[in-house]
């Protein structure tokens, strides 16, 4: 808060002291409310107390936007809000300042609200105390000298705000997100990328660009043989008027043409970029570390592959057909123009660079705008995809105005971003066409003295204008496009950022292939952190070995690494320290994609994806699989006859959200069973069945996991917190704060009486209740 003129604050109301109504609580509504209504009661001064009301609201309102500091630097807010304060106390200037104070009015409380903004005596701060003094407030300096400090002052404010708003002036600055800095794309770097993109198609590219050269050529001439045909008429000269309009026919014809074939060759292209562009970044995106999908969000990331994608596609589809077209244009009618006359030229050239120079600084500002406004497209879009995804919670907890203010607020920002981007979009218009008008006149007027001093024809300056105004048209097509061409490398930014990012090396299919797997696991000295949290230490030198055929079941708190442990099995993190081991070959040498094969992994949260039953139970199985086969595996699965019971039965359309929890995760525990693997791992697989599908599922389970004639089959990791799924266990593993705590059949540490003891008399305490 800035500090009050001395005049107010010493100055004491008379009816009501700061006891009664200090400053605090006139923050509050309600006693300022009363307060407000006693005042008008008392001193009849409704209006401007009103006012000062008004006052206190402009402020309050922009201390916002201050806190916000979007686009502004402290040093620019505080002047913008030094001249709203400045504006508040004009008004209150206006209303008589005097007469109220020697009414004993208590309005300065109201000032000395609107200051809780800092906005308010900011601006006395800044000169205005003067004023203050010179209304008759406990003043001492002459009205005369506060008069002009207040004059100056002002002057000095407007300054320092025209100059924000100058170009380089920090109005036009946009927030900037850290880790966008790390990658800057120029021109070239992104054509050249596009061009890799877009070669494998160089026939239709070549047919593009054949077709915009005669296009724009043919084009180009018919201005000629316009104005050819005018003066030929005029001079009465038949056969020349027919000779042009015959040439004027064909090239008309051939400029729609191939009109036509650039816009659909360019329109193809455009179609082939943004499909490759969009396979090829779904492909690197699915093919990152898990870790990465820990940092990034979803929302944002298809927003990359949705409107970024498309921005950047608009480079070669529109604003490079474009910008050639125009180029080449403008460049033949120039030449055009010096042969016509070089004076005259010269006059066009200098307008249109200096066109060009002012198109160059609006497209390095479109640029630049452009990666934030996409970045807050992708913050949107995380919030949106976020919100329709937990949509159940959100409506549960009725938190749906909540969710659009999050929504609004990226929406807001884009709008401000989008605000910038127009204003300068509008002075680059203004300028642009004062130019373009500027050309005609100078040409009219420099080509009109020629003409009369017979240096050139009128036919001559006729053409001369046509052609001048298609160089200038030109400049400026070629200028408003290179903006919208630098707006789309902006864009281009983050997608060619993320296309730059390695493929993990959990995808590499080279390495060992075992004959056989028989299922030995070996956890050695392990120790991790997650990447996002690389301070949070979740597993401590665990040591673990799992014989081919056991059954183990890890326990322990929730939070104590269970799944972790899990993860690392399946090479979806690496470990900080240590190595895992499948029959004595270390992940990190094995052929991980087949590895995952011979795995049958049932989650704690089984998700489905958005096709029918059948192909969700037999999704990610190599080769031919039978409806034999895939009931077979949802009859061990106990999931049979609630499919069957579905309208559709295998063919029923399911996704994540229209199965109950249960059934998601048989139909889970079936698709793991489908494989057949050597090493199954079931992830709290029970947890949502209830105590009649949990028992059904837990002799099919353990028919899946000691084969059918009662022996190991296969090797079983069990991560669960139920007795009931934990007792069948060969061995059971408690683990503690990321270490291995304890370890043994269940008698064994039940007889141990430590940590596993602890947790079983807990949960059978829990259902004797
Ligand atoms: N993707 C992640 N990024 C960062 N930290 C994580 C991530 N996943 C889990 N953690 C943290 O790692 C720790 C261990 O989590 P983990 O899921 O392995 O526990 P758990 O024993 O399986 O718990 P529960 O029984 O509740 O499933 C927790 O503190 C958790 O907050």
């Amino acid at each position: 808060m800035g500090t009050a003129p001395p005049g107010l604050l010493s100055w004491q109301p008379r009816t009501l002291g700061p006891s009664h109504l200090s400053h605090e609580n006139l923050r509050q509504p309600t006693l300022r409310k009363n307060h407000h209504s006693r005042l008008l009661r008392e001193n009849n001064v409704g209006v401007a107390v009103r006012r000062a009301y008004l006052a206190k609201w402009r402020c309050q309102s922009q201390k916002k936007l201050r806190d916000r500091g979007f686009g502004k630097g402290k040093e620019e807010t505080d002047n913008l809000l030094a001249s709203g304060g400045l504006q508040s106390l004009n008004r209150w200037k206006g209303i008589g300042l005097p007469e109220l104070v020697h009414k004993k009015v208590h309005y300065h409380r109201y000032v000395c609200c609107a200051a809780d903004s800092g906005a308010f005596f900011s601006s006395t701060n800044l000169g205005t105390n003067g004023a203050y003094d010179s209304t008759g407030i406990e003043g001492n300096g002459s009205a005369l000298h506060a008069e002009r400090q207040t004059f100056l002052s002002r002057l000095v404010l407007f300054w320092k705000t025209l100059q924000t708003f100058l170009p380089n002036g920090s109005w036009w600055n946009v927030i900037e997100r850290k880790h966008q800095r790390a990658f800057n794309i120029t021109f070239t770097g992104a054509m050249s990328r596009l061009w890799v993109l877009v070669s494998p198609d160089k026939l239709i590219i070549g047919f593009a660009f054949t077709a915009l050269v005669i296009a724009a050529l043919s084009e180009i001439t018919i201005p000629h043989f316009v104005a050819a045909m005018i003066f030929a008429a005029q001079k009465g000269m038949t056969s020349d008027f027919y000779n042009n309009a015959k040439l004027l026919v064909l090239m008309s014809c051939t400029y729609g043409l191939f009109s036509g074939i650039r816009g659909g060759c360019f329109g193809i292209a455009n179609q082939i970029l943004v499909k490759r562009m969009r396979e090829n970044l779904f492909f690197t995106l699915v093919s990152q570390d898990i870790a990465f999908f820990d940092a990034e969000s979803v929302g944002s990331l298809t927003s990359r592959l949705g409107s970024d994608c498309q921005q950047v596609s608009r480079i070669i589809g529109n604003d490079l057909n474009i910008m050639f077209r125009n180029g080449l244009q403008g460049l033949g009618a120039f030449v055009y123009l010096v042969t016509l006359s070089w004076q005259l030229a010269l006059t066009t050239l200098g307008v249109c660079s200096l066109m060009w120079f002012l198109t160059r600084i609006y497209g390095r500002y479109q640029k630049r705008t452009a990666r934030f406004a996409q970045d807050s497209i992708a913050s949107a879009n995380e919030v949106a995809e976020e919100t329709l995804s937990l949509l159940r919670v959100v409506r549960t907890f009725g938190t749906e105005k909540q969710e659009l203010a999050r929504y609004s607020k990226w929406l807001k920002k884009l709008m401000e971003i989008n605000f910038r981007q127009n204003i300068a979009y509008g002075f680059s218009t203004l300028s642009s066409c004062t130019l373009y008008h500027t050309t005609q006149v100078v040409a009219l007027i420099i080509g009109g003295g020629f003409v009369m001093s017979g240096k050139i024809s009128a036919e001559k300056l006729t053409k001369f204008i046509l052609y001048s105004e298609w160089v200038v048209h030109s400049t400026w097509w070629v200028g408003d496009h290179w903006a919208s061409l630098m707006q789309a490398v902006g864009a281009s930014e983050k997608v060619f950022q993320l296309l730059d990012l390695p493929p993990s090396q959990q995808l590499s299919s080279e390495g060992i292939v075992l004959p056989h797997v028989k299922g030995c696991i070996q956890f050695v000295d392990i120790s991790f952190s997650y990447p996002t949290r690389p301070k949070a230490s979740v597993l401590k030198n665990v040591n673990l070995d799992i014989n081919p055929g056991e059954l183990v079941a890890v326990v322990g708190l929730s939070g104590s690494g269970k799944s972790t442990l899990v993860s690392l099995l399946l090479r979806l993190y690496e470990p900080t320290n240590g190595q895992v081991l499948v029959d004595g070959v270390p992940l990190t040498d094995l052929d991980i994609k087949w590895l995952r094969k011979q795995l049958g992994v049932v989650s704690q949260e089984p998700r489905l994806f958005s096709m029918d039953i059948a192909s969700n139970i037999a999704y990610g199985y190599d080769g031919d699989i039978s409806q034999a086969e895939i009931e077979r595996a949802a009859k061990l699965a106990n999931a049979h006859d609630f499919i069957i019971s579905l309208p559709d039965g295998y063919k029923t359309m399911v996704d994540n959200s229209r199965l109950s929890g249960g059934q998601k995760q048989r139909i889970a525990i079936a698709r793991a069973l489908l494989r057949d693997p050597a090493i199954l791992i079931l992830d709290e697989a029970t947890s949502a069945l209830d105590a009649e599908s949990e028992h059904l599922v837990q002799k099919a389970l353990d028919r899946a996991m000691r084969g059918d004639e009662g022996h190991n089959k296969r090797t079983v990791l069990v991560i669960a917190h139920r007795l009931s799924t934990i007792r069948a266990a060969d061995r059971i593993v408690v683990m503690k704060n990321g270490q291995v705590a304890e370890m043994g059949s269940h008698d064994e540490l039940v007889k141990l009486d430590g940590e596993y003891a602890r947790l079983t008399k807990r949960q059978l305490s829990t259902l004797a209740q």
